[in-house]
């Protein structure tokens, strides 16, 4: 039997929001219908209008807030809430903190695991114009190419030139990149034909070192005007590295597989606690550097250095963690799948004069079965994983090679809370609070660093 909605599309109503979704929505009840409401706050009222009826649930718009929350703050752009990129942008900093708090301490809560403490969110000083990469979408809007980002649930593109919570610098070679391409006439992807040239422009900067590196992604390997678009975009002030990356597959993964080198160099420079770095066009590197070094600082904390241990750094991307650990260890092994992060890595690792670390390429669950294998005794190991979490095979083998730490730097509490429950059903323990970074201000993403120890 069908089960009716009790509420329309199209219509308005009354709520009270009892609560946040991890993916920062409000959310208010009629007769248990749950409705998700973006820009909203617990403790608010609101008139709602219902934009989206589905069988267990609705989504609704603010019309009117009637009762306010203290933790509201004003000014909120319109683009910002219809995209998403800044979810949280209508709540007051220190209660975002509070909230990225809350959501690991309920995780813990709903897997019984409520003795584990959850201390304070490390918060930034300026929680905003932070992001070291952006990759925006590049599309036709009103007849001209346009950047900008999606609306939330779809590939329209909303114009946007101030991304907020990237760095202002980033957003200027954005627009300089559009203003370049309307030039030479170049045709923004079509997604629907498959048409067009130019699908999406990466740009990243060093922090540190200012230097700035721009990838063109397109559709097509040959584009008109190409030399002389590289050569405007290198000439715009801080580019150093100019870089066309072909993905000809109708796909939302936004890089392809083959790249080339338009102008300057193929990687930039940066800095991390004063060990300097390079970073390829397809290594992960942690996108908020001022929060990045108070996480790796924890990470090195909570790892019990001496001197004397080996440790190793599961997910290591380009080896910031290894590096910075090396410094105060006896030898530290680092594994990534992704080979151009690893060359990256091993390049690092010789202009920071670290002569006791070794990166591997390799798969995780692989590479700690074979390192299980081959009888290595790790005194601590370090995960980085991507959001899914570690798969049970790189736990067991953690936990089959006894390390007497395991610190665990995740970037999804709900994969960190059933690996922290599958680690302590064999033998480790969470004996140190959890600590949230907030890597990524107005946005509900939360970052943190968890020590569990032999018990
Ligand atoms: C969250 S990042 C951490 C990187 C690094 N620790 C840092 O802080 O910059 C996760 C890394 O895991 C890598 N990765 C993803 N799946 C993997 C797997 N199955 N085995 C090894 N590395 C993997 C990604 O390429 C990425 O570099």
């Amino acid at each position: 039997m069908k089960i009716k909605a009790p509420v329309e599309k199209n219509q308005t109503y009354m709520v009270a929001i009892t609560d946040l979704t991890y993916q920062g929505m409000g959310v208010a009840k009629i007769e248990h219908f749950p409705i998700f409401i973006a820009d909203s706050i617990p403790g608010e009222q609101i008139q709602v209008k219902i934009t989206k009826v589905q069988k267990n649930f609705a989504f609704g718009r603010v019309e009117k807030v009637l009762v306010e929350s203290p933790d509201r703050v004003a000014g909120n752009d319109v683009a910002y809430t219809q995209t998403g990129i800044a979810p949280l942008q209508h709540i007051a900093y220190p209660a975002q903190l509070k909230f990225k708090q809350t959501q690991i301490k309920n995780l813990l809560q709903k897997s019984h695991l409520e003795q584990i403490e959850v201390a304070e969110t490390v918060g930034m000083e300026n929680p905003t114009g932070y992001r070291n990469k952006a990759q925006v979408p590049v599309r036709k809007v009103k007849g001209q190419l346009a950047t900008g980002f999606f609306k939330r649930g779809s590939h329209d593109l909303v114009p946007i030139e101030d991304f907020y919570i990237q760095d202002p610098v980033i957003d200027q070679v954005i627009l300089k990149v559009r203003d370049i391409l309307r030039e030479y006439q170049i045709e923004p992807y079509d997604e629907i034909n498959q048409r067009g040239v130019v699908r999406n422009i990466m740009v990243r900067r060093g922090r540190r070192s200012g230097e700035i590196m721009v990838v063109l992604i397109t559709r097509t390997s040959s584009v008109s005007h190409l030399d002389e678009i590289a050569a405007a975009i290198h000439q715009i002030d801080g580019v150093v590295s100019v870089i066309q990356n072909i993905n000809p597959k109708q796909t939302n993964v936004i890089m392809g597989k083959e790249d080339r080198l338009l102008a300057g160099e193929s990687v930039i420079h940066d800095e991390l606690l004063g060990q300097k770095f390079i970073i390829s066009a397809h290594s992960f590197y942690q996108v908020n550097p001022v929060q990045t070094e108070k996480l790796y600082q924890l990470a090195i904390e909570k790892a019990g250095l001496t001197g004397k241990e080996t440790v190793l750094d599961v997910y290591s991307g380009i080896g910031t963690i290894s590096l910075a650990m090396a410094q105060a260890a006896k030898k530290v092994y680092g594994v990534e799948i992704v080979k151009e992060a690893v060359q990256d890595a091993k390049v690092n690792a010789v202009q920071n004069q670290a002569k006791n670390v070794k990166f591997v390429v390799g798969k995780a669950e692989d590479q700690m079965a074979k390192w299980q294998a081959e009888g290595m005794q790790p005194d601590v190991v370090v995960v980085d994983p991507p959001r899914k979490g570690l798969d049970e095979s790189v736990i067991n083998a953690t936990v089959a090679m006894a390390p007497k730490r395991v610190v665990y730097v995740s970037c999804n509490p709900a994969t960190l809370v059933r690996d922290i429950d599958r680690f302590q059903a064999q033998g480790y323990k969470v004996d140190q609070p959890i600590t949230p970074v907030d890597q990524f201000p107005q946005t509900p993403h939360v970052e943190s660093v968890t020590v569990m120890s032999r018990s």
